[in-house]
């Protein structure tokens, strides 16, 4: 069995492919980033370091690199043998992906067994989203074979995996927890063979439930934390000012899920406490900076502040902690981090609601507009 993997960072490395290969899985990373792919390539193996209550290290061998940036053919090579696919590069690079995967299956022999594609990143339906950049690069008359050839199931996938500690090559700082819960239908009764993730029925609970509150929960304390001056996440949260904002902010996202679902309030506030107690991990070298990346992404109708906000709304319940966490995100100011420095660009720009509508999809007349007008107007006014 043979998976290609796009996307060798702190995921891709820490948690799908070492789950691929104690699976038994043949490894082959692919990844635009030359450096890492050289450092794969020259490698025999890397040590995957957990961290936290009943750590233990995983060595991963046995794998190979391709760089899909500058050797298209020999990944096509690769994936035309291949069973599995699995991405964790971002949601914004899928389309990147895109153009290799319709390739393969255009190459790919009508009876082969159909290629399992997976994206393993923190978005809604990030598969479908993949599916949907292929299908565009086919046409109408086309893709009806090429599906055939692939089955897509979206997955949700948590593990906390920070930046690495300069000088760690390869290997990979992780905490003890993960889950990669993975749709069962569009397998039928043969579901690949990954004894660490977990197939569902409905998919839906268990990505709304993490990405509102494992997703909120991060990005909130990172997001007070910074304006709070702190570096660390297990910092940010030891302050109780921030605890209590992030702790408002689940409380709001725990109604959704619970009305929603069919978690019961017990097992959210379980599940909350248990992700909090993650994010205090001391031993996981996690910072604000990290956790609060790509703020425009994260500020996105489907992501985790406006699209819990906007059900909530919908619904007539409050949202003034999701509210505090937007106003906060807006503050995110790190010359480093390019979606701040465009963020922060928009905030001089355009008028409160324009921004509302263009950076979180919500239309006027929404019930969140008016919450959302007023924390962009009062983070313009602040600037
Ligand atoms: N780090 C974490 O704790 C978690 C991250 N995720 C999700 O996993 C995904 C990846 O996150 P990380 O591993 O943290 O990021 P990362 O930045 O460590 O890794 C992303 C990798 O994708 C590569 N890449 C970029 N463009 C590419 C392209 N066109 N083709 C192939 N490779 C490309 C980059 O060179 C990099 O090695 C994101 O969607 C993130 O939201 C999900 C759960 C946890
Ligand atoms: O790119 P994103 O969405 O910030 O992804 C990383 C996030 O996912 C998580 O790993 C949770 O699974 C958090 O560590 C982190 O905040």
């Amino acid at each position: 069995m043979k998976a290609v993997h796009f996307g060798a960072g702190n995921i891709g490395r820490g948690f799908v492919g070492l789950l691929l290969h104690d699976a038994g899985y043949e490894v082959v990373f692919a990844d635009v980033n030359a450096e890492l792919i050289d450092a794969l390539d020259d490698s025999d193996e890397y040590t995957v370091h957990e961290v936290g209550a009943g750590a233990v290290d995983r060595v991963v061998r046995g794998y190979r690199a391709v760089n899909s940036a500058t050797d298209a053919p020999w990944l096509l090579t690769e994936l035309a043998t291949a069973d599995l696919v699995t991405t964790a590069v971002g949601p914004t690079i899928l389309r990147f992906i895109a153009p290799h995967l319709v390739t393969a299956l255009r190459e790919r022999a009508a009876d082969a067994s159909p290629l399992a594609i997976m994206a393993c990143e923190n978005a809604i339906n990030a598969t479908d989203l993949l599916h949907d950049e292929i299908a565009s690069l086919s046409s109408p008359d086309e893709w009806p074979t090429l599906a055939a050839r692939a089955v897509f199931a979206n997955a949700a996938v948590d593990r906390i995996v920070p930046a690495q500690a300069a000088g760690s090559g390869l290997d990979v700082t992780v905490e003890t927890f993960f889950e990669w819960a993975i749709e069962r239908a569009p397998f039928g009764d043969e579901p690949p063979a990954i004894p660490g993730a977990h197939f569902v029925a409905d998919l839906a609970p268990y990505i709304e439930r993490k990405l509102f509150t494992v997703n909120t929960g991060h990005a909130a304390t990172a997001y007070f934390g910074f304006l709070a001056g702190h570096e660390r996440i297990s910092d940010a949260l030891a302050d109780p000012a921030v605890a209590t904002a992030v702790e408002r902010v689940l409380e709001e996202t725990s109604r959704l899920i619970v009305d929603k679902h069919d978690f019961t309030a017990a097992e959210q506030s379980a599940y909350r406490a248990t992700i909090l107690e993650r994010f205090r991990n001391p031993e996981l070298p996690d910072t604000v900076e990290r956790v609060g990346r790509q703020p425009l992404r994260k500020l996105g109708r489907h992501e985790r502040f406006v699209g819990p906000a906007a059900e909530l709304a919908e619904r007539g319940e409050a949202v003034d902690g999701l509210l505090e966490a937007v106003g906060a995100a807006l503050r995110f100011d790190l010359p480093a981090d390019p979606e701040s420095v465009e963020l922060q660009e928009l905030l001089a720009t355009r008028e409160p609601a324009a921004f509302v509508h263009e950076v979180t999809g919500i239309a006027a007349g929404h019930p969140l507009e008016p919450g959302l007008v007023t924390a962009v107007a009062e983070a313009s006014a602040a600037e």
